[in-house]
């Protein structure tokens, strides 16, 4: 076998592995592909530059790199993405604890106390009980020598955020018990009936602002009380949840569709408990079938009952034909009773798996769930942060997005851990469970399953689906254009910042002509006023406001690439572009700009789009065509004989490639008003 054979084997090998990764067989519009170079040039520079330093976000604990993943250009391309719907969260932990401590804590009558335990209790009363020495909160952070830092040490007490998670959990168990006390601190707060229609509302609002359509939460259903203490009944409680989402939806009819609710208590139970939920389940589903989607068990579940000790009341709830959507396999221990959870969970014919972290191990549950198109709610912070795998590649669902097993991605207890939304999750997703291939398809396939695998009725998933479009179309197009400006901006404050020259070639030697520019850009290039052998280069110093009309921008084709069209002094655009036409397959960090050379004109479209720019003398930083200068290396030459050198290599580059026809457009001292000549005729591309 010849090398090439060889090479053609094995890129049809890797096409085949390639086809069955989540979401590649999505086909991308135009205009999606395009955000989709947008989006893998910031992915590369942020792979890349972890491969070499090996900080790589996903692979730190999501408690000490959260304001490093809010400044990567990923994500905040993520935030703007619309994710479709967050169908694995729960209730105490929805809304992010910045807001809980901000506005409930400043709200009258919450009182505080920190048992002999050390455990912090928060509640509204109007008379405190005397079930712990309480105190008014409003009057221990007045005690303080500033509201920030009573805020801040409450924080730190409630929320899992540690500069030190290996330090302060060094194992499950010890960050479970940190969690519980979360859940103890937060729950009495925010089930003041006022203060969880507060907090509902928030949460909704932080998923619709993440650019979230729907959430299905889950909740063990806490009672709501009131000031006096009196609590409202299960029914009641309901009611208000119901209220609060209808209100949201009301207030937000274009970006928001509603929320269903999952029964879910503790799984650390007896089967009389149990079938004291089952009984509760089968009431309330019955009186809230709008909102109520399913049952589910939830806490730590090495430490619960296995689900085949619960099976008496767990088959009732099969027979009553009840959605089920058992947090199954939330485990490391493989071969143990909680383990197989997983197994029970599909025999028992759950709609989907909470996380399913362990359904790699068995092979046969997976076909099963494959069979039975149930996917996994997989939830990476979470399983990061409550100590199931530390770096997140290693995480078994990275297996199952190798081959497109359907998941669907969501964050759990984003309050708990500093995250907000859905963003931060589908953030890991991509960078550590996709790898560096995974792209806008496989995002776009992780929005599509939280619809497609969202509990709602086939009607309303029909019109989720076409809402989503909706927004994704839009979001697509604003990528787009925002892209453009943006890079228009950079662009002009990187050429400002960095051009020492424009050079105009004029006349060259045989009666060539043509219009240079040389713009520095650290390439090392150096023109100044010379003439050497009829190659006559004037140079001029000209900022880069004298270009005078952006007449248009764009994208390129390979997507990198923006076009600042439109006319300088010289009859010139700006160019920055990978490769036009596409000669080439380019990776999506190939940033090759191109410096000093030849640009007449461009051509575009009637739309504006620019098709393609004419008397282009091509060169670029990579080519081997590159006549803009080599950039620095060199041996032991002086720096003059270097400059020497280049200057010789450009010119000798320079006119091999004499052979592209030119048109003088413009020479002496540039500015607007001083063009001279003609532009050259527009000549139409195909
Ligand atoms: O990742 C999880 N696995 C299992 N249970 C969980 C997880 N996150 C939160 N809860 C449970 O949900 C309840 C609040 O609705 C909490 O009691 C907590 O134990």
């Amino acid at each position: 076998m010849n090398i090439s054979e060889y090479k053609e084997q094995r890129e049809s090998f890797l096409a085949q592995e390639k086809i069955v990764i989540l979401g590649q067989d999505q086909v991308l519009t135009t205009d999606e592909e395009a955000v989709n170079q947008i989006l893998l040039t910031a992915k590369m520079v942020e792979m890349n530059n972890a491969f070499d330093t090996l900080n790589f976000l996903p692979a730190k604990n999501f408690l000490t790199v959260i304001s490093d993943i809010q400044a990567s250009e990923v994500f905040k391309f993520i935030q703007k993405m619309p994710k479709g719907a967050a169908l694995h969260v729960h209730d105490t932990a929805l809304t992010s604890l910045e807001w809980v401590i901000q506005e409930l804590t400043y709200w009258p009558d919450l009182y505080m106390c920190i048992t002999p335990q050390d455990i912090l209790l928060l509640k509204f009363f109007d008379n405190p009980d005397t079930s712990c020495t309480w105190s008014l909160v409003s009057e221990v952070r007045d005690s303080y020598p500033s509201t920030k830092e009573f805020d801040d040490e409450l924080y730190g007490r409630i929320s899992l955020v540690t500069a030190t998670p290996e330090e302060d959990y060094p194992d499950i168990n010890a960050v479970w018990n940190a969690f519980s006390k979360y859940f103890i601190a937060t729950t009495d707060l925010i089930m003041y009936r006022p203060a969880w229609e507060a907090y509902l509302y928030r949460a909704l609002d932080e998923f619709r602002t993440d650019n979230t359509l729907y959430v299905e939460f889950r909740g063990t259903l806490p009672m709501l009380y009131e000031l006096d203490g009196t609590q409202l009944s299960p029914d009641e409680t309901l009611t208000v949840y119901q209220d609060t989402i209808q209100l949201y939806v009301h207030d937000h009819p274009d970006d928001f569709m509603g929320t269903r609710y999952i029964y879910a208590p503790p799984r650390m139970v007896d089967n009389t408990t149990l079938n004291g939920y089952v009984d509760t389940m089968i009431d309330i589903v019955g009186k809230f079938p709008n909102m109520v989607a399913g049952f589910d068990l939830v806490g730590q579940e090495d430490m619960g009952e296995p689900l085949i000790n619960l099976l008496e009341p767990l088959l009732r709830l099969a027979d009553a034909d009840i959605p089920v959507f058992y947090h199954a396999g939330e485990t490391n221990w493989m071969g143990m009773s909680t383990d197989e959870n997983l197994v029970d969970a599909l025999l028992l014919n759950a709609t989907r798996i909470g996380h399913g972290y362990a359904l790699v191990k068995h092979p046969k549950a997976k076909e099963l769930a494959l069979q039975h198109n149930t996917p996994i709610e997989v939830c990476p912070v979470s399983n990061q942060v409550l100590n199931l795998v530390s770096d997140l590649r290693n995480h078994p669902a990275a297996h199952l997005v190798a081959e497109g097993f359907p998941i669907v991605i969501s964050s759990d207890d984003p309050g708990a851990w500093g995250a907000k939304g859905l963003s931060y999750d589908f953030y890991e997703a991509f960078m550590a469970l996709g790898g560096a291939k995974a792209d806008l398809r496989f995002l776009k396939q992780l929005a599509i399953n939280s619809i497609t695998y969202s509990s709602v009725d086939e009607n309303t998933k029909t019109l989720m689906m076409q809402r989503w479009q909706e927004k994704w179309n839009t979001f697509i197009s604003e990528t787009l254009n925002l892209h453009t400006n943006n890079y228009i901006s950079d662009t002009l404050s990187l050429h400002t910042n960095t051009i020492k020259e424009v050079g105009v070639v004029g006349e060259a030697k045989g009666g060539m002509e043509g219009v240079g520019m040389g713009m520095g850009m650290g390439m090392g290039m150096d023109v100044t006023n010379e003439e050497e052998e009829g190659y006559v280069t004037t140079t001029t110093f000209t900022p880069i406001p004298t270009f005078t009309t952006v007449t248009a921008v764009e994208v390129s084709p390979c997507g990198r690439v923006v076009v600042v069209g439109g006319v300088d002094v010289g009859g010139m655009g700006v160019v920055e572009w990978c490769s036009w036409p596409p000669t080439q397959q380019h990776t999506p960090s190939h940033n090759n700009i191109l410096t000093g050379h030849i640009a007449h004109h461009m051509e575009f479209s009637a739309d504006g789009r620019v098709l393609g720019i004419l008397s282009l003398l091509q060169s670029t930083a990579e080519d081997d065509d590159d006549c803009g200068g080599g950039g620095g290396g060199g041996g032991g030459e002086t720096r003059n004989e270097r400059n020497e050198l280049e200057k010789e290599r450009i010119r000798e580059c320079e006119m091999n490639k004499r052979n592209i026809s030119h048109t003088t457009v413009a020479s002496g001292v540039p500015g607007k008003d001083n063009i001279q000549g003609q532009l050259p005729e527009r000549v139409p591309v195909s």
